[in-house]
C-alpha cells in the first residue's frame, strides 16, 4: 500500500517560481555524476558540496596499486563528510526537540548526519524532484523517516512557521538565488537566538570583479556566485548577526588537489584550483545568530 510518507514527491511538485528555478531543477533531475554516485556509495550519505582537511596519504598508499582507485574515493569521501562535520559544529546546541532547515539539500546525505549527531527532525527543501525522492528514499532505508524529510520546495517560500526553527544552513546551495531574498526567508522561520550556517564559495572583493575561472565556475554549474561583501550585508540587513567567518580555501584545496588526479575528474578542476590559488575565489563558512 502507498502511504504518505513513501510516495514520491513527484506526484505534487509545485510550478517552479521562474524560468530559471526550471533550469535548476532540470540540472539536478538530471544529474548522476559518478563523482557524486560512487563517493556516496561508500557509506550512503550522498553529497553535493566539496571536501577540506588533509589528505591521509598513508591511507591513500600505493598509487600503482589495484585498489588505489577504490581508496581515493573514499578519501574524497571522508573530505566532504568532514566539510559537513564542519559546518554541523557551528550551528550551536541542538536538542533531539529540535527542528533544523537545509535549504538546497541535495540528495539528503547532509541531512542524515545531522539527524545522527542531534538526533532532531530535519527538513530539507530542494527543487529537483529526483532529489527528494532520493532522500526520502534513503531516509526510508534508514528508517528515520519521521526525522528527516525532503520536499520540493523554493528555499524562498517555504511553508516552515514563523519562529519555528533552531537552526538552518546553506551548503554550497546559496549561489541559486538572491541572497536578501534568501536571508529574509531564514530570518523568517528563525528562532531569535536561532542559528544559520552558510559554507559557499564567493569572489573575493579585494580581486575587484569575479575572475575568468569564477566565470567558468558559473557557467559550469549555472549558478551566480556571490561576493563575500554581499554575505555579509545581505546578512547585516536581514537580522543575521556574523558570530564566525571561517576562510576554508587553505583546506579545500587539497581535496581540490587529489580531485585532479582521479578518473572521475568532471573538468571543474583547474577553475577551483586556479581561482583558489589566485585569490578571487575563497570557500568560506559564515556562521550568524539571527537577532
Ligand atoms: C550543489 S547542491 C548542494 C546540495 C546539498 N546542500 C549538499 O551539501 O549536498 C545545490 C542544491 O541547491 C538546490 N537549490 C538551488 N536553488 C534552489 C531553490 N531556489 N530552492 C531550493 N533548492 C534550491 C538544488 O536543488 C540542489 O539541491
Ligand atoms: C563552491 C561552489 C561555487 C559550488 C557550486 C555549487 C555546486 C554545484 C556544488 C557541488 O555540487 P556537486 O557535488 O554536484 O559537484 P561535482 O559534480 O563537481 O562534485
Ligand atoms: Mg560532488
Amino acid at each position: 500500500m502507498t502511504t504518505e510518507t513513501t510516495a514520491p514527491v513527484t506526484a505534487k511538485i509545485p510550478a517552479p517560481a521562474t524560468p530559471y528555478q526550471g533550469d535548476i531543477a532540470r540540472y539536478w533531475n538530471n544529474e548522476a555524476r559518478p563523482v557524486n554516485l560512487r563517493l556516496g556509495d561508500v557509506d550512503g550519505l550522498y553529497h553535493h558540496h566539496y571536501g577540506i582537511g588533509a589528505v591521509d596519504h598513508a591511507a591513500l598508499g600505493d598509487p600503482a596499486h589495484s585498489e588505489y582507485e577504490k581508496k581515493l574515493i573514499a578519501e574524497l569521501h571522508r573530505l566532504e563528510s568532514a566539510q559537513a562535520e564542519v559546518l554541523m559544529d557551528h550551528l550551536g546546541a541542538i536538542g533531539s526537540d529540535d527542528t533544523l532547515v537545509d535549504a538546497g539539500c541535495g540528495r539528503g546525505g547532509s541531512m542524515v548526519m545531522a539527524h545522527r549527531r542531534f538526533g532532531c527532525k530535519v527538513e530539507g527543501v530542494t527543487l529537483s524532484a529526483t532529489q527528494a525522492d532520493f532522500g526520502n528514499r534513503r531516509a526510508r532505508e534508514l528508517r528515520i523517516e519521521d526525522h528527516v524529510h525532503s520536499r520540493v520546495c523554493n528555499m524562498l517560500d517555504t511553508p516552515f512557521e514563523k519562529g519555528s526553527v533552531t537552526a538552518s544552513w546553506n551548503n554550497e546551495s546559496s549561489m541559486y538565488v538572491d541572497l536578501h531574498d534568501l536571508f529574509a526567508e531564514h530570518s523568517r522561520f528563525l528562532k531569535v537566538g536561532g542559528r544559520y550556517v552558510t559554507i559557499t564559495g564567493c569572489w573575493n572583493p579585494r580581486y575587484g570583479q569575479p575572475s575568468k575561472w569564477v566565470s567558468q565556475i558559473n557557467a559550469h554549474f549555472e549558478c551566480n556566485i556571490h561576493s563575500r561583501r554581499e554575505y555579509l550585508r545581505a546578512m547585516a540587513d536581514n537580522r543575521l548577526v556574523p558570530q564566525s567567518i571561517v576562510d576554508l580555501t587553505p583546506d579545500t584545496l587539497p581535496y581540490w588537489e587529489l580531485r585532479a588526479t582521479s578518473s572521475l575528474v568532471t573538468g571543474i578542476e583547474e577553475a577551483f584550483i586556479e581561482s583558489y590559488r589566485d585569490g578571487s575565489f575563497q570557500y568560506v563558512l559564515i556562521a550568524a545568530d539571527r537577532v
